[in-house]
């Protein structure tokens, strides 16, 4: 099986490509989506966050409060560190979990999409990476407005990853998603035809 790494920066627009090659049939897993899996009540994580942080990180509901979390580990790197200690090799097993049943099932081509797919190491588990990219400056607007925060939050998040110029470097393929929604479905598609559809067929 075919693995292709997505990524790029916060608000770059991994989720939206990754959900247009859904729709074309791609299968896809996503690290975000794993993370809220892997602290839900009762997971191991999740007890091994309030002992790090405290019960100020749950809501009253016994759930995670992920705006308090989100709060305390973007504004301290130690903190994130912990945070990713305790999450990062919970979702990795999952990860590789999810692959595993995609392989079994015979499939083709999957795309990991993780937003710190260099910075946590995935990229060694993927045979290819495509990097979502756009200028800071549309990145904080889309941010801003996708999460309500204010500049200088958001400011803080994209400085929590690598720098957006260094990850288009290093990917296979680039993804410009500066322009609009449509521009960003074209590229998909094209992508589609030409790396995906077109090569499962020789
Ligand atoms: C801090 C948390 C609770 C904030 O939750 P929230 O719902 O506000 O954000 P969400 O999880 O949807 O993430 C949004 C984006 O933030 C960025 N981000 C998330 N975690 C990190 C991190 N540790 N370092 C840098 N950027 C991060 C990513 O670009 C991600 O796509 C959450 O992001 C988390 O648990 N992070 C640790 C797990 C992790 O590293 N996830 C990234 C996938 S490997
Ligand atoms: N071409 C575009 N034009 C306008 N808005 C866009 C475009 N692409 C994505 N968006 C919007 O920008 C925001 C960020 O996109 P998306 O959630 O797909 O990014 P992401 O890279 O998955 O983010 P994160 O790393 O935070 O998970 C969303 O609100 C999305 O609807």
């Amino acid at each position: 099986m075919r693995i292709i790494g997505l990524t790029g920066g916060i608000a770059s627009g991994k989720t939206s490509a990754a959900h247009l090659f859904e729709k074309l049939g791609a299968a896809v897993i996503d690290a975000d989506q794993l993370a809220r899996e892997v602290v839900q009540p009762g997971e191991e994580a999740l007890a091994q966050i309030v002992a790090a942080f405290g019960a100020k990180v749950l809501n009253p509901d016994g759930t995670l409060n992920r705006a308090a979390l989100g709060e305390i580990v973007f504004a301290d790197a130690s903190a994130r560190r912990t945070l990713e200690g305790i999450t990062h090799p919970a979702i990795r097993k999952r990860a590789e979990e999810k692959l595993q049943r995609l392989r079994d099932a015979g499939t083709g081509t999957a795309f990991y999409v993780a937003p710190l797919l260099f910075e946590a190491g995935i990229v060694s588990r993927v045979h290819e990476v495509w990097v979502v990219y756009l200028d800071q400056e549309t990145q904080l607007a889309r941010l801003m407005a996708r999460d309500g925060l204010s500049r200088e939050a958001a400011l803080s998040r994209i400085a929590s990853q690598m720098p957006m110029e260094e990850k288009r470097k290093l990917g296979q393929i680039v993804i410009d998603n500066r322009g609009s929604r449509e521009e960003l479905e074209a590229q998909v598609l094209r992508l589609w035809r030409e790396e995906i559809a077109d090569r499962q067929r020789e």
